[in-house]
């Protein structure tokens, strides 16, 4: 099955609300809209700047989406410093990433959490990118595949297979987030297609060739064209390079299968 790739912006903590207009408005204004038939482009920005995208987007109608890096797993309640998926929803989000590996470290996220995190954005509709990935000891000593799919199933615990219908997979190695070692294509294909396999074993073939799985860590405009020619890679999940209005174009179009005329 012919999967369309998916390539999500996640800009970490970067750019307040007007740096975040100018952005969009770059990606918009340089990215034609026939490449849209062939990638979905959505960016994850701070929540701060959500507001402001959502009203550059609606009121020129844009085809790319936005949507959160992180999500509370409760509705509301006293919970100082959490945003909950009802708000995201409100604010016209489709995505939202949970567990990245900067929140399981920085924030003691674990696979509990994340679960739980991944039922509340379902709940509310919005499509979660759950992260999974090693770090490089795991990698050295030749735990990548176990240690992924392990988080998969533990991040997807308890969910039917209609309910993850709208899951985004993102396989995300830990050694290659931000350091300039992009995994190679094999690397990303032979994680990408355990992933698949695990999702298959657990929801049926179907469904597990529906889902789209994601690779992160050190993508560029000049890497990308590689990674999504791999069966299993259905996109990418971009840190650093998408806070370059030039360099997400080019990398977008890459991903829609060719160079910006
Ligand atoms: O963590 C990432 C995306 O979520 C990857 O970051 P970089 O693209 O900066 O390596």
């Amino acid at each position: 099955m012919a999967r369309k790739p998916l390539v999500a912006g996640n800009w970490k903590m970067n750019l307040n609300h007007l740096e975040a207009i100018a952005l969009v408005q770059k990606i918009a204004f340089s990215l034609p809209e026939k490449y849209y038939a062939k990638v979905d482009v959505t960016v994850l920005p701070p929540f701060t700047d959500i507001r402001s995208i959502q009203t550059l987007v609606d009121g020129d109608k844009l085809l790319l989406t936005y949507g959160a890096q992180d999500l509370s797993p409760h509705d509301s309640g006293a919970y100082t410093g959490d945003v909950s998926g009802p708000m995201l929803a409100k604010l016209g989000c489709t995505y939202v990433a949970v567990g990245h590996s900067e929140r399981r470290e920085y924030h003691a996220e674990d696979d509990e959490l994340v679960n739980r995190k991944v039922r509340a954005a379902l709940k509310h509709g919005l499509s979660p990118i759950l992260c999974v990935g090693e770090p490089l000891e795991v990698r050295e000593a030749g735990g990548h595949l176990e240690h992924a799919t392990a988080q998969l199933i533990a991040g997807l615990k308890g969910l039917k297979a209609d309910q993850v219908r709208n899951t985004v997979i993102a396989y995300e190695p830990v050694w290659a987030i931000g350091t300039g070692r992009v995994a190679t294509p094999s690397d990303a294909e032979e994680v990408c297609a355990a992933l698949r396999a695990a999702l298959a074993d657990k929801y049926g073939a179907e469904l597990a060739d529906e889902l789209r799985i994601l690779y992160g860590g050190s993508v560029k405009s000049g890497n990308i064209s590689d990674l999504v020619k791999c069966d299993n890679v259905d996109g990418a999940l971009v840190g650093g390079a998408s806070l370059d209005g030039e360099e997400f174009t080019k990398l977008c179009a890459m991903a829609a299968g060719g160079p910006l005329p």
